[in-house]
């Protein structure tokens, strides 16, 4: 359990850890590839120790360098192995990652429903009609699914989603990966994680061209041998978070260590609200000492090309909690997100009116009350700690397993700002 209480307003300069969003596609791309690949900054938290444990139980060997407790060597899995049992997989959402290392190490996936943040009802069938285009059988049942490798698919797969899917664009292209085969896609996703693994893969030969309608990835035309060496980027949805904080107590402050322009939409709405802000190359800084505007904020999550991210909402609904405005959310992405962030904020006294299951709109100031709350996602514990850094006494806030999901210490990073945030036994 986390105490926080409100006190001074945050400041300083912060560190982000890597990104668990860009690690994961990073992670199984390693595996797919088939090659012993060295990955820096990969961020110690419990999703990303999921997806280990299942790359290992796969057959897939890691070694972790004594020199650097972030750096992690995957290497191929030996010989074409019995299919494993995977039941961790249901514990994360980007299990679905590893099918296409799966199918490459033994022919076979067979996987629970996967699971992650209960944001709403996941689906998975955009990420089936891929493996049927590759020619692969896909089977389903109320427990999982099992996908067969086709071991003579067509040369060349056409797939065109019907929304800009991150997790079926991993896949799609992991899949022509792990067979050599080429692939054209319609209606990629743009967001920086798919666009860092395909950076990834060009390093190492793969030619890709990524347009804003279409993706094509292509085999590279000669063998690769030498050592691979992938970065996982900064935390740009940290970055964000620690950014709404600052603001959110009237601070000021430097967040570093992702690429700045990633969270650009989080300083251009810092700035509309008043609060000056900026971002450089690698860092985000909240300048601090401007006039709340009362303008309207208006956060949209999307998937099209330079969209919100859906998992900047939450921070930026605790912000706009304490600013002057009605201000309007909406993330129709992840239909269950604001259940979980209204029912919790509401504890704290918020009144936030929902428009739909999926809008919502609050008008601030509002003065907020601690209060026993839960971390029911990710998003949602981050947006607590902030709303609870601007309540009037103490906010207890349970269930901190899903905050270690995607941050290795996230009220360590507030606590270094100045923060009043205390791990306490219940
Ligand atoms: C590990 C990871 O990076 N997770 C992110 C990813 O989730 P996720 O991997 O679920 O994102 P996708 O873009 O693939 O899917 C978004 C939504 O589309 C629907 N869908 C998707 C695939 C499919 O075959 N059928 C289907 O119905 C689901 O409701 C899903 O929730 O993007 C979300 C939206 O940007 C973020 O909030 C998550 O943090
Ligand atoms: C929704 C999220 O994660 P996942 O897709 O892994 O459940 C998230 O990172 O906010």
């Amino acid at each position: 359990m986390l105490t926080v209480r409100p006190g001074r307003p945050l400041r300083g300069t912060v560190r982000v850890d890597g990104s668990k969003n860009a690690a994961l596609p990073l992670l199984a791309a390693a595996a797919a590839t088939g090659r012993t690949v060295h990955l820096a900054n990969v961020p110690a938290i419990a999703d990303v120790d999921a997806m280990l444990a299942l790359l290992q139980r796969s057959g897939y060997h890691l070694a972790r360098p004594v020199s650097d407790p972030r750096a992690l060597v995957v290497m191929p899995a030996s010989d074409r192995g019995p299919v494993p049992e995977l039941s961790e997989a249901a514990h994360i959402r980007a299990s679905y990652y590893l099918v296409p290392a799966l199918l490459a190490a033994s022919g076979q996936a067979m996987l629970p429903w996967p699971g992650g943040c209960r944001i709403g009802d996941r689906g998975m069938d955009q990420h089936f009609k891929v493996y049927a285009a590759f020619g692969d059988k896909v089977e389903v049942d109320d427990d999982g699914y099992r996908v067969t490798v086709a071991e003579h698919g067509p040369v060349e797969v056409m797939v065109d989603l019907p929304f800009r899917s991150r997790g079926t664009s991993v896949v799609a292209v992991l899949r022509a990966v792990i067979s050599g085969r080429r692939l054209l896609m319609g209606n990629p996703n743009h967001s920086p994680e798919f666009t860092g693994m395909l950076a990834a893969l060009r390093q190492i030969g793969w030619q890709i061209d990524l347009g804003t309608e279409t993706l094509s990835v292509a085999p590279p035309v000669s063998e690769q041998e030498a050592p691979v060496a992938w970065t996982v980027p900064g935390d740009k949805i940290e970055a964000g978070t620690l950014a709404c904080a600052l603001a959110a107590t009237g601070g000021a402050g430097r967040i570093e260590g992702m690429r700045g322009e990633e969270a650009a939409p989080v300083v251009g709405a810092l700035n509309l609200l008043g609060i000056n802000s900026s971002f450089e190359p690698a860092a985000v800084v909240v300048h601090g000492g401007g006039q709340p505007s009362g303008a309207p904020l208006r956060v949209v999550a999307s998937l099209a090309p330079g969209g919100l991210d859906a998992d900047f909402e939450p921070a930026l609904m605790a912000l706009a909690l304490g600013l002057p405005g009605t201000h309007l959310f909406a993330d129709s992405i992840n239909p269950g997100r604001h259940r979980n962030l209204l029912s919790q904020l509401t504890r704290l006294g918020a009144a936030i009116e929902a428009l739909t299951p999926t809008q919502c709109r609050l008008t601030g100031p509002q003065r907020l009350n601690g209060a026993a709350v839960e971390a029911m996602d990710i998003r949602t514990g981050s947006a607590l700690l902030i709303a609870a850094l601007t309540a009037r006494g103490t906010t207890t806030v349970t269930r901190l397993d899903q905050l270690r999901r995607g941050h290795p210490d996230l009220p360590g990073k507030l606590r270094a700002l100045g923060a009043d945030i205390h791990e306490a036994d219940r």
